[in-house]
């Protein structure tokens, strides 16, 4: 890649996160987010190559200045592109008809049983082509973008046979190849046991095992491997058994853990070395201090006990435990139908507890260590990969203050504007 440089300069506070490459923050070092005040930054082939304030970076490129495309932030905050580290970006349609009958009383859970919920999507997931498929997500993915998101986790899970699931993952990488948003793949034929395995589920299991996670890994369409554990669902045995198979075939393990009931999900994501445990609303405190001493990323979605009108996961109890905590918004047509991330910062703050620091280090370096990328995205430090956002806000408190609005302003991708509000 080569072109013109790319100077962001006076950012009122420039968020860079400094120091947090190897390893997720925890505890105390989630508040501490390196703010440099009338800060820029300088980008050349769309890597960062100098950070400081506004005086030191012109000093450091000197004459090469007068080449530079300039983003002036002229008083506004700039922080690393938002990662978002869980979705099911890739589905069609939509299930409104079931918000209505959660509203009505009917549970999630009921729901999924009578043959709705997961089960409604993979039909309508099925039925459609990958090139309906891909218009449908790709429509999200635009959203993200103007939400201030720069890369996406993006699960299978809504095909449950190895043609639907690698379908999936086909439309998830050719966005990742055409959007200027990435999108990590993750494969999760383990979302939901289809209606035909209801009374067979080990054998829907070995199918997992023995036919899709060895072509998914074949094709190298997903870097990790994702189980909903749950009761009714898959059991931590079967679970186990799925993502150590996936371990074997270099697929990641990551799990959907004791999101409706305590079913030892977060224990679980410790013994096999889960890079992230997501959901924990239940999770116990044993299950809890296993993720801390193993470094498991918690991966907490306020945004779908919002809408399933749940309690909350324990957002501030896990990092006063040292849990690295990363904040997402689970986009899917289910339990939470939302593609703003910054609306799941603010969740982070009025329903967990987090400060309005810890949900940024939630949804920057600690996201981007959830999809093991902290070494090149998630903070602005010289040879990171150049994605910025500019806030319309003075400080970063302001992101959560002025709750419920869109304050992106200008999207940095690989050191291009790629969004840019009117
Ligand atoms: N809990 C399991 N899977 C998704 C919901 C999927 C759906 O309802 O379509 C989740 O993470 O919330
Ligand atoms: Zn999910």
């Amino acid at each position: 890649m080569s072109g013109k440089p790319l100077l962001i300069q006076k950012a009122a506070q420039l968020v860079t996160l400094k120091g947090s490459s190897t390893a997720p923050l925890r505890g105390k070092a989630m508040e501490d987010l390196h703010i440099i005040e009338d800060g820029s930054v300088w980008v050349e082939d769309g890597i960062i190559r100098s950070v400081g304030t506004d005086a030191q970076v012109r000093e450091q490129v000197g004459s090469r200045l007068e080449e530079a495309e300039v983003v002036d932030a002229a008083g506004r905050l700039v922080t690393p592109g938002l990662v978002d580290p869980h979705t099911h970006l890739v589905f069609a349609g939509s299930r409104e008809n079931e918000f209505e009958m959660r509203l009505q009383g009917a549970t999630y859970m009921e729901i999924m049983e009578a043959g709705g919920g997961i089960h409604a999507t993979t039909s309508a997931t099925r039925q459609a082509d990958e090139e309906q498929l891909y218009q449908e997500s790709r429509r999200r993915l635009d959203q993200f973008l103007r939400h201030g998101v720069t890369t996406v986790e993006a699960k299978s899970g809504y095909g449950l046979s190895l043609e639907h699931e690698l379908k999936q993952l086909k439309v998830a990488q050719k966005l990742n190849r055409d959007h200027p948003v990435n999108v990590v793949s993750t494969f999760m034929g383990a979302h939901a046991i289809p209606a035909a395995y209801k009374e067979r589920p080990d054998e829907f299991v070995e199918q997992v095992i023995r036919e899709m996670i060895p072509e998914v890994a074949r094709r190298k369409l997903a870097e990790f491997n994702d189980v909903f554990c749950e009761r009714g669902v898959f059991t931590p045995d079967q679970s186990r058994r799925i993502l150590e198979a996936g371990k074997e075939y270099g697929l990641a393990p990551k799990i959907h853990a004791d999101e409706i009931e305590p079913y030892g999900g977060a224990e679980l994501a410790a013994q096999v070395g889960a890079v992230s445990a997501d959901h924990l609303l239940k999770a116990s405190d044993e299950g809890i201090r296993a993720m801390a001493e193993a470094g498991v990323v918690a991966v907490l979605l306020p945004g779908t006990a919002f809408f399933l009108m749940a309690e909350m996961a324990d957002g501030r109890k896990m990092v006063d435990a040292g849990v690295p905590v990363a904040l997402s918004t689970d986009c899917n047509p289910g339990s939470s139908p939302t593609i703003s991330l910054p609306l799941i910062m603010n969740l982070g703050c009025l329903k967990m507890g987090m400060t309005p620091a810890e949900v940024l280090t939630a949804t920057t370096i600690n996201a981007a260590h959830a999809i093991r990328r902290g070494h090149e995205i998630g903070s602005l430090e010289a040879g990171k990969k150049a994605d910025l956002v500019v806030f319309d806000v003075p400080n970063y408190m302001g992101l959560q203050y002025h709750y419920g609005s869109n304050h992106t302003r200008t999207v940095i991708k690989d050191g291009k504007v790629v969004y840019e509000r009117d």
